[in-house]
């Protein structure tokens, strides 16, 4: 879908291939307008069809004018004529402006809507993309300049102005033909140099906004450091903000700069094209002065053709400005479809997901997987290979950056396998509805989100058909300790969190760490991912939560990712990674007897404990 925009001299062919493609994104974008606002689009198309006779009946009404006050004043002619006439100019006068008020009114709620429907299609096509995609940067690049290319849509706007500028001028055309054809010429003359002009510049901008989508999108990035929540403390604590400020300003000029070059040409261009304009528009009034010595004019006519010259001069300048302005935003809304158009989750196009047994018999396999994340040179994980039966309890330990969470996500379908596979009860992953796998899996990662919602909404986002049912809240927060948390808010469930919005409670990281665990809970799922969820609580609370964790575990398979070994004395199976392999598996006993890495681990973490006993 993307056009190639790079080569400075394109073939013939590739240059008919661009105009074929930018044919089709103007056609697509015309069927969904139609599709969207089909009355409004009627509506303005009626409107804008008066709008461009209103001028042509407007000359009659003048020539008639000047001729019939001509009269009045040579030949002391009665003033009724030139009474009627001007009422009836009031008149249109009046109905113009009515019709140009009824069409901005239809225009604004089409806007408005075609806005809605694209706004609602960009987020979508964002939740349904892989989460790989949030791991690359041409990805918030495509976002970026799609989001940036939303008012592109309304290049409808641009074609009712287009068909109207052009009614009007032929209309014009046809009368000034009448006079002498080669007044027709020169009014097109107008024309040319300024459709060239605004072409240009049009396709500049665009380039201009391909090339710096990277660097604006820093600018704006440091620039929500700068004003954001998530920054303030360390901004503050480290003295950071001269320094980033710096930063924003460099990344900013630099933008500035050459989107200033850009303006400055397109200024000096249109100033020539003016003068061009100016020096037609004189040989034409002189045309008209000749065509007057001749006898073959009035002064009405006369002055009718003088206005109407200025008039095709605004309309023509309006259909050059209008053409240039359609052809950018053709442009631009190809950006907008290329992210659209982005390849969703696999089985989500396929109408022959498989069907999975509830509960699993045979367990998850994963075989010889392997992956890569699209911004690191090398994999992260290795040929894994793991068989993890049906309510199997297993702890994943090892090191920062062993792979650990890369695994689970893997497990839970979030990330594709670069190699090998993940299999439930056999069946590939990526053979099954993801809709459906989401149903029977739950999951509590490190970076939770604290939604800035209600108690309610954090628990109840982990299976929405349930949101209001108190009874199953109610065991969610008691299974993960956040009942007393809630009992001492002013609303309960109905207290917003956070501190966004107007009343929003703040809560601190393990009262929140809790809150998300709920959420987890919450969704009755068969494969519970707890990614090191009680990293922010103290000891007591932990082994509070372990132990509540085993308890509801029971029965489900579940995966306890964590750097404290106390646990894995109590699950069924350990699983050692180091560098994105699995280099141990077994139980807390036969991983001390093995004497590895497990081991060391272990003695290493007991001796800290024992210490911290000893000095207590
Ligand atoms: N979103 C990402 N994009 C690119 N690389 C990533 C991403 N997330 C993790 N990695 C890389 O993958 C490797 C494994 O990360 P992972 O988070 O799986 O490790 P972990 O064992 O869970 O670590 P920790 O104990 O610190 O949480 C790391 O070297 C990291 O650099």
């Amino acid at each position: 879908m993307s056009i190639p925009m790079s080569s400075p001299k394109p073939s013939r062919r590739e240059q008919w291939k661009r105009t074929t493609q930018l044919v089709s994104i103007l056609l697509r974008i015309y069927a969904l307008t139609w599709q969207q606002a089909r009355w409004g689009l009627l509506g303005t198309a009626v409107c804008r069809l008066m709008l461009a006779l209103i001028p042509l009946v407007n000359m009659y009404l003048v020539t008639h004018l000047v001729n019939a006050v001509t009269e009045v004043i040579t030949a002391g002619a009665e003033l009724n004529t030139v009474l009627i006439i001007l009422g009836m100019q009031t008149g249109l006068s009046i109905a113009s402006a009515a019709i140009r008020s009824l069409e901005q009114m239809i225009m604004a709620a089409l806007k408005l809507r075609i806005q809605a429907y694209i706004e609602e299609k960009m987020a979508e096509k964002s939740t349904r993309l892989p989460l790989v995609y949030f791991d690359r940067s041409d990805y918030f690049d495509s976002f970026h300049r799609a989001m940036g290319s939303q008012h592109s849509l309304i290049l409808f706007d641009n074609s009712f102005m287009i068909i109207q500028s052009s009614i009007t001028v032929i209309g014009y055309f046809t009368i000034v033909v009448s006079f002498h054809w080669l007044l027709a010429v020169g009014l097109l003359i107008f024309v040319i140099p300024s459709l060239v002009v605004n072409m240009r510049i049009g396709e500049q901008r665009f380039m201009q906004m391909i090339n710096q989508t990277a660097i604006a999108r820093r600018v704006s990035y440091l620039y929500n450091l700068l004003i954001g929540r998530e920054a303030a403390k360390e901004i503050r604590l480290f003295g950071l903000s001269s320094h980033l400020i710096d930063q924003w300003r460099t990344s900013f000029m630099l933008n500035a700069k050459q989107k200033l070059k850009l303006e400055r040409k397109g200024i000096a261009m249109n100033w020539g094209v003016d003068s061009f304009n100016n020096i037609v528009s004189s040989s034409l009034i002189i045309g008209l002065a000749w065509l007057g010595t001749k006898g073959r004019l009035s002064i009405g006519q006369y002055v009718a053709l003088t206005e109407a010259f200025n008039s095709v001069n605004s309309q023509l300048m309006s259909i050059s400005n209008n053409l240039s302005f359609m052809y950018q935003n053709v442009l631009y809304a190809q950006e907008l479809f290329t992210f659209l158009d982005t390849p969703e989750e696999h089985s989500q196009q396929s109408a022959h997901a498989l069907p999975l047994a509830k509960p699993l018999r045979q367990g998850i396999d994963i075989r010889d997987l392997s992956f890569q994340y699209p911004n690191q040179p090398f994999p992260t994980l290795h040929q894994v290979n793991l068989h993890i039966p049906p309510g199997c309890k297993i702890a994943i330990v090892g090191d920062n950056g062993a792979g650990k969470s890369t695994l689970a996500k893997c497990i839970l379908g979030l990330y594709s396998a670069s190699e090998g596979s993940v299999e439930y009860d056999g069946v590939n992953i990526l053979d099954l509805d993801p809709a459906e796998l989401r149903k029977r899996v739950t999951a509590v990662f490190q970076d939770f989100v604290r939604f800035q919602s209600t108690v309610r909404d954090n628990i109840g986002f982990g299976a929405l058909d349930r949101l209001s049912d108190n009874s199953w809240l109610e065991v969610a927060a008691s299974k993960s300790g956040a009942d007393e948390i809630i009992e001492s808010l002013p609303m309960q469930f109905d207290t917003m969190l956070g501190p966004m919005f107007d009343g929003g409670r703040e809560l601190s990281q393990g009262q929140w760490q809790k809150i998300a665990i709920s959420r987890a809970y919450f969704r009755d799922a068969e494969l519970v991912v707890l990614d090191e969820p009680t990293a922010s609580m103290d000891p007591m609370t932990e082994a509070a939560i372990f132990e509540n964790f085993l308890q509801i575990a029971e029965g489900k398979t579940t995966l306890l990712i964590s750097h404290r070994l106390g646990i894995c004395k109590a699950v069924d199976l350990i699983i050692v990674m180091k560098h994105g392999r699995i280099v141990e598996q077994g139980t807390h006993e036969q991983l001390l007897r093995l004497g590895g890495e497990y081991e060391q681990m272990y003695q290493i973490q007991s001796k800290w404990y024992d210490s911290e006993t000893a000095a207590v």
